[in-house]
């Protein structure tokens, strides 16, 4: 009855198993050392022993915990990063409050070099080199920290899922409902949406946010594909509610990444309504979707297998977890990288002004903007769009892979990932370093000409570009599977509005002022608008 050895064998329990089951963690944090309170009722008295027992049991626990995590026989021990970075994740959570992680962590890229400790068992890399080690088909599978998001962790969508033989039986409906033909058949709902953004644009007096209309646009575009409609924002605005509370909801996200074991939890904590609404709305969308049968053949069509690819259908409870990542997934993303790209194409005009040059001259008026056929010609689109995919990653920390626990260390190119420990790519801090790409902080389309050949260099410029270091959409087996549409989406809305529309920001509005609002809240989130004045181009 040794506080000090049940403290030892507490803390060996949580090291190796990480119990996350309510009534184990109970018994021992509260019960354990509870019990042992008897033993110091003789000298304590009934009243202070309980009290006495917890406090000394915990601050022995504590004191071991951080002694481990500390002293050189922690495995990541070698790896540098803030002292109190190797004692809790709580330190990166306060560190990148108010969505300022991808600031911390380049700065503690550009401090420590390309392996940082960013937690007692995790570890950050800025290298090219470990981008295919650890993501690509020999690489890591997904680490716990998406788990975060799942309430119910029973039900969980495709990005959280970690075994990566079940990840690659999960994803084949979403590799189906993403093929080159299928995505054919969602080029009429882009076709739709955007022409109801268009002439919606265009009725607008004075100055508006461009943003939030593309942020409408891509959630409606989102509500046709996966469940085949229910959503109208760009026409009737937000009636359901579902899209403002995604905009306001995601601050306080990313403590959720860092400590996933807290979706256990948090059913009362703040993001628990969110994520029930969703899951709401998601359950209704899936329902009306069920009752009314396939009309086109939406995401819905292929994750519930009416398309009847595999021998057995998935239960309502998957279905409408994978409708909610989609939601998420497919919305957010493609919404930040348009508002991104126009914002920066009219800061600087003169690209605004190429972009439409080359949409003329493929679209000149009365032709077609929607027909996808030209747009593996349009280079300078392409350029627009890579750019700020490059200098605005959406998912700016990148995405957490892990050893399979208990199956030993990994090596990752030069770096060693011991068992129980995570490691990832910093997609914001690789995607801005000037060993990859020259004048890395600043919004230049031509590099990706340059590097094609099409143009050449500035006059004494020493061009870096290394086209692995670009990884917006992540890399291997669980990279991003909605990449394709989302690529034929920003195409097709792009060409059509710069076709139709003449676009100037609102004078006297500072642009540069935007990138303090651009948030890492794991999705990136940019709270400020672009403010534009539109006209119908004669
Ligand atoms: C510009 C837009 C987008 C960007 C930059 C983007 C980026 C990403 C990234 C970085 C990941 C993490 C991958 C990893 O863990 O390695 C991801 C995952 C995912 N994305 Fe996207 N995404 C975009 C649009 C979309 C769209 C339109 C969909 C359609 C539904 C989508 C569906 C998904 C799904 C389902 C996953 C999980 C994949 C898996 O676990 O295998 N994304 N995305």
């Amino acid at each position: 009855a040794d506080p000090d050895a049940s403290t030892q064998v507490c803390h060996l329990i949580f090291k190796k198993w990480e119990p996350t089951y309510v009534p184990a963690v109970a018994l021992l944090l509260l019960l354990l050392p509870l019990s042992l309170s008897a033993l110091l009722i003789p000298h304590y008295g009934p009243l202070l022993a309980p009290l006495f027992a917890l406090a000394t049991y915990h601050t022995v626990l504590l004191t071991s915990i951080s002694l481990y995590r500390i002293l050189p026989w922690h495995p990541l021990y070698n790896y540098p990063g803030p002292f109190l970075a190797r004692l809790s994740k709580w330190w990166i959570v306060w560190k990148g409050r108010n969505g300022r992680q991808h600031f911390y962590m380049q700065e503690l890229h550009n401090l420590y070099g390309d392996i940082v400790r960013i937690g007692p068992n995790e570890v950050s890399i800025r290298d090219v080199g470990a981008v295919e080690p650890l993501m690509g088909t020999q690489g890591l599978p997904r680490g716990p920290s998406a788990g975060g998001q799942a309430l119910e962790p029973p039900v969980s969508g495709l990005i959280i899922i970690r075994d990566p033989v079940e990840h690659a039986r999960r994803r084949r409906p979403w590799a189906r409902a993403f093929s080159t033909a299928a995505l054919k058949e969602y080029e009429p709902v882009v076709v739709k949406r955007a022409t109801q953004l268009c002439e919606q644009l265009a009725v607008q007096k004075g100055s508006i946010d461009l943003a939030m209309w593309l942020s409408l646009f891509s959630y409606d575009v989102m509500g046709d594909i996966v469940f085949g409609g229910g959503s109208d924002l760009i026409v009737n605005g937000d009636s359901d509610g579902v899209w403002s509370m995604l905009q306001s909801a995601s601050g306080g996200q990313m403590a959720y990444y860092h400590a996933p074991w807290l979706a256990h939890y948090a059913k009362r904590l703040p993001m628990a309504p969110m994520i029930k609404k969703l899951r709401d709305f998601a359950t209704d969308r899936a329902a009306f979707r069920y009752k009314n049968g396939a009309k086109t053949k939406d995401l819905f069509y292929y994750l519930s297998n009416e398309d009847e690819a595999e021998k057995t259908s998935p239960d309502m409870g998957q279905v409408i977890s994978e409708g909610m990542l989609a939601t998420v997934a497919a919305s957010d993303t493609t919404a930040t990288v348009l508002g991104n790209t126009f914002w920066n194409i009219l800061r600087y005009p003169h690209y605004y002004k190429r972009l439409q040059a080359e949409v003329d001259k493929y679209y000149p008026a009365g032709e077609n903007a929607f027909d996808t056929k030209n747009h593996s010609k349009m280079v300078f689109l392409d350029a627009v769009l890579n750019e700020a995919l490059r200098l605005y990653p959406v998912i700016p920390s990148g995405s957490q892979r892990a050893p399979i626990p208990g199956k030993g260390d990994r090596l990752v190119g030069p770096y060693l990932i011991p068992d129980g420990t995570q490691a990832r790519v910093h997609f914001w801090s690789l995607q801005r370093d000037p060993r990859y790409f020259s004048q890395p902080e600043t919004y230049w389309p031509e590099r990706w000409l340059i590097a094609e050949g099409l143009e050449r260099a500035p006059e004494g410029e020493l061009f870096a570009h290394d086209a692995n270091a670009f990884i917006p959409f992540s890399f291997g087996p669980e990279n991003c599977v909605g990449k394709n549409l989302a690529q034929m989406e920003m195409r097709m809305v792009c060409c059509y509005l710069v076709q139709n529309l003449e676009f100037e920001l609102e004078k006297g509005w500072d642009p540069a002022g935007r990138e303090r609002a651009v948030e890492d809240q794991f999705v990136m989130r940019v709270r400020d608008p672009v403010p534009v004045v539109v006209r119908r181009r004669t």
